[in-house]
């Protein structure tokens, strides 16, 4: 078994009967909505599962999981989400998988945020990730400008040689800053440019983290 799959197998065992769960995206969430699928069907496990995507929307509907969007449902008890890179205080860079805006807007309505990670994600500070950033396609090419002026050296993020276009009709510009001295500002700065829908620096919002370690995943609770 893989760090992924493991990590994505254990988040799973804290699901329970009767709670909406929100479903990250990527490669290691893939593992977690597996797991859960399995639960719904071979164990009768009773949860509404929330997508943070149309790629873990389908697998979960393939799977057998009931979903529901995050304006269907009161609140969600539980998400369970990958991460790119997670501090030594656990601040949290994600979007590598482009779904941040969707990822973000769920984690915010929900009680309990657990981010499941092999080893690798774990650093010192944020930045060696390069940080995506979600923009309204108007006016992107002098939000690039804007960022190659102030020393951020953008990219815009391709697939099959095109720019990449998230759920939400939008592009990425990715900011490869090699270390970030104060997400807080950074994230007030980047929240306050207009164009930017939202940004990959997830701040002060997971409770529980889940590593993927060669002898079995650690797991660092009670964080906030
Ligand atoms: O933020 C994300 C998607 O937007 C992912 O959770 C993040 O990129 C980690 O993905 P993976 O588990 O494939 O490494």
């Amino acid at each position: 078994m893989n760090l992924k799959e493991s990590v994505g197998i254990k988040a799973a065992s804290y699901v329970k009967n009767g709670m909406t769960i929100g479903l990250g995206t990527g490669s290691t969430a893939y593992y977690m909505i597996k797991e859960i699928g399995r639960k719904v069907k071979e164990e009768k496990l009773d949860i509404i599962g929330v997508p943070t995507s149309a790629t873990s929307k389908k697998q979960a509907e393939e799977i057998g999981i009931p979903i529901k969007s995050i304006d269907e449902v009161e609140k969600v008890d539980l998400i369970i989400d990958g991460a790119d890179e997670i501090s030594a205080d656990f601040q949290g860079i994600k979007g590598g998988g482009a779904a941040l805006l969707f990822e973000k807007i769920v984690a915010t309505y929900t009680d309990q945020v657990i981010w499941i990670v092999d080893e690798s994600k774990m650093v010192d500070k944020l930045g060696e990730f390069p940080l995506p950033v979600e923009v309204v396609p108007y006016g992107q090419e002098q939000l690039f400008r804007l960022f190659t002026k102030k020393g951020y050296h953008p990219s815009f993020r391709k697939e099959e040689n095109k720019l990449k276009v998230t759920d939400s009709g939008h592009s990425i510009i990715d900011l490869h800053l090699k270390q970030i001295a104060d997400p807080k500002r950074l994230a007030k700065e980047l929240d306050e440019t207009v164009g930017v829908v939202e940004h990959g620096l997830f701040l002060d919002m997971v409770n529980t983290v889940i590593v993927g370690k060669q002898n079995g995943p650690e797991i660092i609770s009670s964080i906030r």
